[in-house]
């Protein structure tokens, strides 16, 4: 939970200081950060691995679980050249084995965000977070995160996919609005 001296005094931050990172498999992730980017502004950028995960669910879930398990860190093909500039970094990832994503622990390993305004989002099948925003604070101590944003998103178990379309679309934009409203950046 975001104590209340993070929040945001200076609500306007330029278009050209926000960075908006995601992982996402099955859109879901990046439908929320298309959504977030209409509200915010800012660059958009997806985390790509060097080595793709496989296509097949049983196989990526067994080998996150892998990775989860020795702390292997996949290496990503997508590089940050310009973190300088960015002073708001929106993070979105989908819950992966109750955790975060072994990308995006690579991503927060490879980029220092220290000193930056950091802002984790959140698609799952509807079992939660898991550990992901702690893990998010762990790995930048020195920045601030803020309260995060959480919905869920498809269940590829069960062959749902992307789901960020119609009735769901409308109530997820409505949501996000509401948490920027909260956490004070609009
Ligand atoms: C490897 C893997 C592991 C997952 N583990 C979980 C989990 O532990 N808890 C959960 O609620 N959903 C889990 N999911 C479901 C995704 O979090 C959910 O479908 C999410 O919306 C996918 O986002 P995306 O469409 O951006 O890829 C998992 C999905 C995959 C592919």
């Amino acid at each position: 939970q975001t104590k209340p001296e993070a929040i945001l005094e200076n609500t306007q931050v330029a278009s050209d200081k926000i960075l908006i990172v995601y992982l996402s498999r099955t859109k879901n992730t990046k439908a929320v950060a298309e959504m977030i980017q209409e509200q915010v502004g800012g660059t958009l950028i997806e985390v790509e691995l060097v080595t793709p995960y496989p296509e097949d669910y049983r196989a990526i879930v067994a080998q996150v679980a892998r990775e989860n398990e020795s702390g292997f860190l996949p290496p990503l093909k997508t590089k940050i050249s310009n973190l300088d500039q960015y002073e708001v970094i929106y993070l979105g990832f989908p819950t992966w084995g109750m955790q975060l994503p072994p990308p995006m622990k690579s991503f927060l390993t490879d980029n220092n965000l220290s000193g930056k305004t950091v802002i984790p989002f959140n698609t799952n099948a509807g079992y939660g977070v898991g550990s992901s925003f702690k893990t998010v604070k762990k790995l930048c101590p020195k920045s601030r995160v803020l309260e995060g944003f959480s919905t869920k998103g498809g269940v590829e178990r069960d062959g749902i996919l992307f789901v960020m379309e119609g009735e769901k679309r409308i109530e997820v934009k409505t949501q996000i609005n509401q948490w920027l409203q909260r956490i004070g950046i609009i």
